[in-house]
């Protein structure tokens, strides 16, 4: 295994509590929730089944998850005020800011009035979520005020539809399914610590998740994916990719998609969604796009030895399923909600309130100095 120094920045290397959720990097490079491998949950399990896992600790039952389905479908609508809230979001708002705009304003409407509620509050996020995301982008793209429900059982299907109007194909489903299913959880990553961090002072799940989704919003985060797709369509070829990726690290410029705080050798996430974004460009009947990520990512291993995480395939294979960039960050809220909830449940259920302490660098004790003297 590659060695690598932690430093205390960052909280590098620190454990910052306890968790039953999920590990990350345990054996160098693996992925568990709740004891399972993530490859073993996306081969064999749906987003729905992942997201019960995560909140009650065991994969449900057949008729745990019909029932699980049913109640988050009759969850999928929005309230009309929260509909011209989001009507009156300009179309070149980022889109992470309507995410957050949509959970909070919604924690107005609905608020979790005390701990009792807090799987209802959590359910009906992940069920209205996709509806948050594709109202205001269909209204203020397409000037289309969308039907918040769907026929789709799941929500993968839902968002889609939402999305295109059009039922997606079992392969584009599936995809999307998969992707939720990989970006669901990852234990203290930054934006579940915020959520953490915010639940620790006993605040409310809505609160909590808006904090959650500001974090996420960074490019060193979720923010990464939009990043990752902005530059491989700068590239014209592998070719062009390798010369302007050199470039770009003589700038001393920071690659998106690339690196992990956690992961040393590589993200056990990115083989997964690498493979279905190759299946994604044949069907798409140009593959340029994802030999394009495939150079680039030869290129960052040889001269970097840095290798892609989560958010770099995800990129050509959101794009190649016709999904605009610009909500690649909004489907990761669509997905880590699980993630962030079920830690807020995790931390109530043992809480302190998170106040770590600061070495101080700052002046000596000095006195204030009249204005007039200053
Ligand atoms: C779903 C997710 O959130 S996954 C992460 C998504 N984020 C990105 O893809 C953004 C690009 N990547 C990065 O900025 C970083 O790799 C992070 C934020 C993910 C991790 O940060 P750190 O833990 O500080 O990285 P790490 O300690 O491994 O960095 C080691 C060195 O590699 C460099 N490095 C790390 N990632 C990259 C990168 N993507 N491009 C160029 N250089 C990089 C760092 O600058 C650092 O160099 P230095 O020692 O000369 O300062
Ligand atoms: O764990 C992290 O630091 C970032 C990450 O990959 C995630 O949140 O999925």
């Amino acid at each position: 295994m590659v060695d690598k120094k932690l430093s205390g920045a960052g909280l590098r290397g620190q454990s910052a509590g306890e968790t039953a959720l999920c590990t990350v990097g345990k054996s160098g490079s693996g992925l568990t929730y709740r004891g399972y491998d993530v490859s073993d949950l996306a081969d064999n399990a749906t987003f729905e089944e992942v997201a019960y896992l995560l909140f009650k600790g065991e994969l449900p039952n057949a008729t745990q998850l019909e029932d699980y389905r049913k109640n988050l479908s009759e969850k999928r609508d929005l309230p009309e005020a929260l509909k011209e809230v989001l009507k009156r979001i300009p179309a070149d708002a980022h889109p992470m800011d309507v995410m957050r705009t949509g959970c909070s304003f919604l924690g107005n409407l609905e608020p979790e009035q005390d701990f009792t509620q807090q799987q209802q509050a959590a359910d009906r996020l992940l069920a209205a979520f996709p509806a948050i995301m594709c109202y205001w982008y269909r209204f203020s793209h397409d000037n289309v005020e969308i039907e918040c429900n769907t026929d789709q059982d799941s929500i993968a299907g839902h968002f889609l539809k939402l999305l295109t109007d059009q039922a997606p194909s079992e392969l584009h489903r599936r995809v999307m399914d998969v992707s939720l299913i990989l970006y669901a959880e990852h234990e203290f990553n930054a934006s579940t610590f915020t959520a953490r961090v915010c639940a620790s002072t006993l605040s409310d799940m809505f609160s909590c998740i808006t904090g959650a989704i500001g974090s996420l919003r960074g490019p060193l985060h979720g923010g990464a994916n939009e990043a990752a797709m902005d530059m491989i369509q700068k590239f014209s070829s592998p070719e062009d990719a390798k010369l302007k990726m050199a470039e770009m690290l003589a700038n001393k410029e920071k690659i998106m998609g690339f690196g992990h705080a956690i992961y040393r050798e590589s993200d056990p996430r990115n083989v997964i969604i690498k493979r279905w974004s190759e299946k994604l460009a044949s069907e798409f009947g140009d593959t340029s796009l994802y030999d394009i990520s495939v150079a680039c990512e030869e290129f960052m291993w040889d001269t970097k030895k840095l290798f892609c995480n989560a958010d770099f395939f995800h990129a050509s294979a959101y794009h190649f399923m016709g999904i605009p960039t610009k909500l690649f960050t909004p489907i990761f809220v669509c997905s880590r909600l699980t993630g962030w909830a079920a830690h807020v449940m995790e931390q109530r259920a043992n809480n302190r309130i998170i106040r770590p302490s600061a070495d101080y660098i700052g002046e000596e004790p000095r006195k204030v100095t009249p204005i007039e003297q200053r």
